[in-house]
Order: C-alpha cells, then structure tokens, then sequence
C-alpha cells in the first residue's frame, strides 16, 4: 500500500477488500459507481489475477465499465446477464436500518436497476457515510430534460404538500451547462436536510411525470461493511440481525494502483 494513501482511501480500500470476500467463483457480479465501489473493481482484479476468480461483472456506469475493462475484469450487460448474485456498490448516506441516499455520482438509475436485479446487494463505505437520519446529503433525482423546469416546480410542490421543511431543489450542473448521466437525464438534487420518512418519499417522487428514479434506497442492501483508516471493519447484515467487528490487511499487490498513477 503507497504511504500516501489517505486515511479515507485507506478506508474504502479495505471495506472493498473485506465486500469482495464475499465473492465467489461463478458469480454474476453488480459493479457499483463512484471512488469506494472503484476500489472494489481494484480488489476485484487482483482476486482474478491472483487466484484465477472466474466471475462477470455488469457495470453501472460508463466509468465503471471503463475501469473494469482496463483492469481486465470481464464485463457483459445486464440483459445478457438476466440476473445477478451479489452487487457491491458505494453509497452517500446509510441509515440504521441499511436504506441508501445514492446518486451523489450521478449513476443512481443504473445503479437502482443493477443492484434490484441482484440477489443480494452490499454496500462498502467509510464510517463517514453512516447517519442516524438520511437527508443531509442532497437527494439526487434524475429527470428527463423535456420540461424539466416543470418537472423541478412540481418536485418543489410536492415537498410543500409533504411538509418538508427544507425543500431548496437544484439542477445539478457540470461547468455551466447541465450535467448529463449516462442516461442523458438530468438531476435535481434536493437539499432537504432530514428525511423524516424516506419510504414514502420514494414513493412520492416517483409518481411526478418526469422524474425517471430517485436516489433513496428502501430495502435494498443486505450488508454494509464500514471501512476505517486504521484496518477496523464493521460488517453488518440486516438479514441475519448480525454484526461483526474485523480487522483487514493493507496488503495488496502493487498492480492494484496501476490505475492510479503516480
Ligand atoms: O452515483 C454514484 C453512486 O451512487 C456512488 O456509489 C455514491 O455517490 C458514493 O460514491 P463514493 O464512493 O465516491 O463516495
């Protein structure tokens, strides 16, 4: 491990490390979007590499599959794959009870569908991402571009008949124009601070014309493994009511920075 990794990286290399224990030869794998499922991709490849792991991955974005290619990670689409085992992914805000604030990369749709078509879902992150409440990462909502000002008035009154306190609805933007997914969505992120009842929302903003999916994950996740920058993981399985506290190695060959740079 490169001494200048910092504590964070360290975090979310080993709860990636820890996640891609679970996995195991044959898998059809769900590959999660944004720096913490990165690193998993890069656990992933050095299991291949080192072990011969023989496993497919769908990836949930571009940049996802991008990576995975280079790293020599075989990947095949998800209507080629039907439906998965296991997908890892990365999350903005986990809650007591594993529900998901995702979207923060701007990859929630393929993300939601991914990680719905999978028997079970993990989700890696550093202890940072844990919350007793979601809401104060903002709620990324895609939408289609038609009439997308209508479809944000309408989001915003929504929220008015909700109650929500604090309902500040932006365009996410990259530079000065709008920022596009994969998709060629747009998103609005939803600055609402506290998310009393994140089931409901989800249901709520769903049924808006013009919003295509929101990034609340209900009942999604199964496990989550929280990584820290000295070693300690956490891994807690919703199902199972369990959690257990481990500690894992920094090793790992060189070649899993080989994508970093210098
Ligand atoms: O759209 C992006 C995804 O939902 C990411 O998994 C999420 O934003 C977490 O990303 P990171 O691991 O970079 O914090």
């Amino acid at each position: 491990m490169p001494a200048e990794l910092s504590p964070i990286d360290k975090a979310k290399f080993v709860a990636a490390k820890r996640a891609v224990e679970f996995v195991e030869t044959g898998m059809k794998l769900g590959l999660g979007t944004g720096s913490t499922a990165a690193w998993m991709v890069r656990c992933l490849a050095e299991r291949i590499r080192e072990e011969g792991l023989r496993v497919t991955g769908v990836p949930t974005s571009s940049r996802t599959a991008e990576l995975a290619r280079s790293l020599g990670v075989p990947i095949m689409s998800l209507d080629e794959a039907k439906w998965l085992d296991l997908t890892i992914d990365g999350a903005d805000e986990i809650d007591p009870n594993l529900n998901l604030i995702k979207g923060g990369g701007a990859a929630l749709l393929q993300e939601k569908i991914v990680a719905t078509a999978s028997d079970q879902m993990i989700v890696i992150a550093d202890a940072a991402k844990e919350v007793g409440c979601l809401g104060a990462f903002p709620l990324p909502v895609e939408v289609i571009p038609f009439g997308w000002q209508t479809t944000k008035a309408l989001l915003e009154e929504t929220l008015v008949s909700m109650d929500v306190l604090n309902r500040d609805c932006t365009l996410r933007m990259n530079g000065d124009r709008p920022l596009l997914t994969d998709e060629a969505n747009y998103i609005v992120d939803l600055h609402l601070k506290r998310i009393g009842n994140p089931r409901q929302l989800a249901l709520v903003l769903n049924q808006i014309p013009g919003v295509v999916e929101n990034g609340l994950f209900i009942d999604i996740c199964d496990i989550v493994v929280i990584g820290n920058g000295d070693g300690r993981v956490t891994v807690r399985d919703i199902n199972a009511g369990s959690s257990s506290d481990e500690r894992v190695e920094f090793a790992a060959s060189d070649n899993i920075f080989a994508d970093l740079g210098d």
